[in-house]
């Protein structure tokens, strides 16, 4: 479920930032990840021109605002004390669109570091890695880490090296080679900056596979205060079950909330989100409702040796059982 939000004041729940240089794939991310768009379908998408505010709220575990950021944003140059502040750059963000609605004067709020930073939040920035070099693109990062940390310290900065796919990337060797490369330039220029005690994790992304679901996992859950909790609690679960492998998952985006402290595998993940959408076409089918948000009506057990146990709140367990 994602709503828009109505006012940027709502400091109770994280916030993940987008931002990027135009047409690095912002909305795309966005759209696949939380309103089901085909990917193909973000080949149609405008540009945005404003900061778009929305609310993920599926379940008690995921609730967090999403910041869609023009590609060419600036911080608003006028302060919260309404004098000149150190922004810099042209005064082009500032405003916020509201579904359906525009920029209407309601919205529109001065966007300055505190009003971004000012709160629990992850900086994700977007790169594309088919736009070689990126020079133009760090150097922004670095800017962007710089007025996030002098704000809020524990911001949480992550890089995806985006649409890591197609003719360009076809081999897993070139995917790590720029992932490497990128890395070592980001920590180059974060040094410049005085900046290197910034940790930075990179995620190699693209749309058209699961690498942006599992990316996205890894920053929700860092947002994520129960995160402890919920990993000791599945540790027990597959120690109690002699299980593989389990997964807390939100049915409706397909992110994991939690998973035990097991080392993840790309291809046990994307069994289980297949197995999930298996489990809801079938579901739909046989009988098990689901409303809205994706609830199961009353928890579900397969018989089978994969099992799959719908919680309350639109959450699914995935448990497997040790090969013997
Ligand atoms: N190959 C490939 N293309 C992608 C991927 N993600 C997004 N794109 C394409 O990138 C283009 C730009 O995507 P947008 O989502 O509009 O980019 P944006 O960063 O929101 O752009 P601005 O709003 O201008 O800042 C679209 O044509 C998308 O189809 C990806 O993972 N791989």
């Amino acid at each position: 479920m994602i709503s828009s939000v109505p006012q940027l004041t709502d400091l109770t729940k994280p916030r993940i930032l987008l931002m990027g240089p135009r047409r690095s794939g912002k909305t795309s991310i966005l759209r696949v990840v939380f309103q089901k768009m085909p990917p193909h379908e973000t080949l149609f998408l405008e540009s945005t021109h404003a900061v778009d505010i929305r609310l993920a709220n599926n379940n008690p575990f995921l609730q967090f605002q999403i910041w869609d950021f023009p590609g060419d944003f600036f911080f608003n140059r006028v302060s919260r004390n309404g004098g000149e502040g150190g922004g810099g750059g042209r005064e082009l963000g500032g405003s916020m669109t509201q579904e359906g609605e525009g920029e209407g004067p309601k919205g529109r709020e001065l966007l300055d570091e505190v009003g971004v930073f000012g709160a629990p939040a992850a900086l994700v920035f977007v790169l594309d890695a088919q736009d070689e070099p990126y020079h133009e693109a760090l150097t922004r990062l670095v800017d962007l880490v710089a007025r996030g940390q002098s704000v809020n310290p524990s911001l949480h900065v992550v890089v995806f090296i985006h649409k890591v796919d197609g003719d360009l990337f076809l081999s897993d060797e070139h995917k790590v080679d720029c992932q490497r490369d990128v890395q070592h330039r980001i920590a180059q220029e974060l040094r410049d900056a005085s900046l290197e005690h910034v940790e930075v994790s990179c995620f190699l992304t693209s749309i058209y596979d699961h690498s942006i679901f599992e990316a996205f996992s890894k920053i929700v859950q860092r947002l994520t205060h129960q995160l402890p909790v919920m990993e000791n609690l599945l540790n027990y679960l597959i120690s109690a079950c002699k299980m593989e492998k389990s997964f807390l998952f939100d049915v409706v985006s397909r992110l994991y909330l939690a998973t035990d402290s097991n080392p993840v595998d790309m291809q046990t993940y994307e069994m289980c989100v297949d197995m999930i959408d298996v489990v809801v076409d079938v579901s739909c089918i046989y009988g098990v409702k689901y409303d809205a948000k994706g609830e199961a009506e009353g928890p579900v057990y397969d018989s089978d040796s994969s099992s799959t146990i719908h919680l309350s709140n639109g959450m699914v367990l995935y448990l497997r059982e040790v090969d013997e």
